[in-house]
């Protein structure tokens, strides 16, 4: 298998370099040469399996890995997802099922990709005796999950970029309370695009990417799209999937959970409707319905995983919808940067269109839904899957709906307290969070001075 850019510049790379490359060269993010299809009876064979097998057959074509080397990791890394069915349905309503995405380490659907992530580095490391320098940028969650996987590993340096004071209390101190001497949580006075173009930026500094030997855990990486599409096969067999279609309502800020469900799609599994939900940062909302892309600043909101206007998946389905034409979406992404914004050609909405549908939920209802679920099902949702449920309610149609529920309530305890009346309770395993010492380092908006703070702290 093989991975270009979806800038067309840089040269196509395999699984591993890929994987380790991060963000490419010419800046674009790397996407498979072809997707692989599976056939119906492949994906028939999913229903009732355990989840690893399903991730081993979803994954094997992309990685070119044989199974005696990849199996081991997939059983490691999903050893610790704390529930036998890894990411078991929850019905909502007849035709309406939760997809429950937090029974990780880290309480959110990051874990599922970031824990096998943290294997497939430690083997391919193992096997060149290399270091790495993880720089990180996160909205609350990439970061602690990317934390939890790579704390305490020698050939490693974890820096997490955070928008000071914008992620919730729980999810700070999931990044500021390990005492592992590789883990560096930096809060930026900045919102979360800002920390996302600082790692960009990194990235695009050849000379500064390749002396620290920079690598990427964001979902700029291929490997961390990959390991999503899974759980859209797990839950889509289980409903009777290849045999019927299913839809999935997916509440989306980075693009990189839903393009999964694309990538999904394209393999053969049949997805009826890919909703996007957004909240009131609803640039994607906004671009679906008019065809114009254009960042509006980003408002904090209740669901704070979610406050991002620059949402770095796109590129890839716009790439897909320009018919792998990396000219015209390096074109896009310049007029992004320079402009704010740009316009999509006809054909390519067309082709999105065709792809997905989208909704939005305003605070006002995001939390009038988690009152309402708690009142008539007894179900707490975080408020980013409240963003989901909201707009999946209003896509109801024949097939079933899952919505992802991407968080667990207990990260958002006052926001899901306002709504419910109910503080929602962590783990026992994490009771003594507020009671641990907090570690890190406040930093300005300003690239060159965080590559140095980078560069003296692996010195
Ligand atoms: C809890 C939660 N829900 C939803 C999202 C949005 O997912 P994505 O960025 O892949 O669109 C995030 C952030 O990634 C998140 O942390
Ligand atoms: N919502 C994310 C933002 C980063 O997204 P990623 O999928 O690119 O890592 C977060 O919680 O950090």
């Amino acid at each position: 298998m093989r991975y270009q850019s979806t800038r067309g510049q840089a040269p196509e790379l395999d699984f591993e370099g890929a994987m380790l490359t991060g963000l490419a060269r010419d800046g674009g993010l790397y996407v498979p040469t072809e997707i692989p299809r599976l056939d119906p009876s492949e994906i028939a064979a999913m229903a009732g399996r355990p989840y690893e097998e399903v991730a081993l057959t979803v994954m094997r074509p992309f990685t070119g890995m044989d199974d005696a080397r990849l199996a081991p990791l997939i059983e490691r890394a999903y050893a610790a997802i704390d529930h036998p069915a890894r990411a078991p349905l929850r019905q909502l309503a007849p035709c309406h099922f939760l997809l429950e995405l937090f029974h990780g380490p880290t309480l959110a659907f990051k874990d599922f990709a970031m824990q096998l992530i943290g294997q497939l580095f430690q083997d391919v490391m193992a096997r060149r005796g290399e270091r790495i320098t993880i720089v990180g940028a996160t909205s609350g969650d990439t970061g602690s999950a990317a934390i939890e996987a790579f704390r305490g590993l020698d050939n490693v340096e974890c820096f997490i970029l955070f928008p000071h004071g914008r992620v919730s209390d729980v999810q700070r101190r999931q990044m500021t309370t390990p005492t592992e001497a590789n883990v560096h949580a930096l809060a930026l006075h900045g919102d979360f695009d800002d920390c996302q173009a600082a790692v960009k930026a990194m990235f695009n500094d050849h000379p500064f990417r390749d002396r620290v030997g920079l690598t990427a855990v964001n979902s700029i990486n291929w490997a961390r799209v990959l390991a999503q599409v899974v759980y859209y096969f797990a839950a889509a067999t289980a409903l009777g999937a290849p045999h019927r279609p299913v839809c999935f309502t997916v509440p989306t800020g980075n693009f990189g959970d839903i393009f999964a469900g694309w990538v999904a799609r394209q393999m053969g599994l049949p997805i009826d409707r890919l909703v996007i939900a957004t909240n009131r940062n609803d640039i994607l909302h906004r671009t679906m319905a008019s065809g114009a892309h254009r960042k509006q600043g980003v408002a904090p909101t209740i669901s704070p995983s979610m406050d991002i206007q620059v949402s770095s998946n796109f590129e890839r389905a716009l790439f897909m919808a320009y018919g792998r034409d990396g000219r015209a979406t390096a074109q896009l992404m310049d007029e992004l940067a320079r402009e704010g914004g740009f316009q999509i050609s006809q054909g390519a909405m067309q082709a999105l269109r065709e792809d997905f549908v989208s909704g939005r939920a305003s605070e006002d209802e995001t939390r009038a839904t988690i009152a309402r679920i708690a009142r008539t099902t007894g179900e707490i949702l975080c408020p980013h899957t409240a963003v989901g449920v909201k707009v999946a309610e209003e896509m109801a149609g024949e097939a079933p709906m899952v919505t992802l529920a991407t968080a667990h309530p207990a990260k958002f305890p006052d926001a899901v307290e306002a709504a419910t009346g109910t503080r929602p309770a962590l783990p026992a395993r994490m009771a003594d969070l507020f009671d641990r010492p907090e570690r890190v380092t406040e930093v300005a908006n300003d690239v060159a001075a965080i590559q140095s703070l980078i560069e003296k702290r692996i010195a």
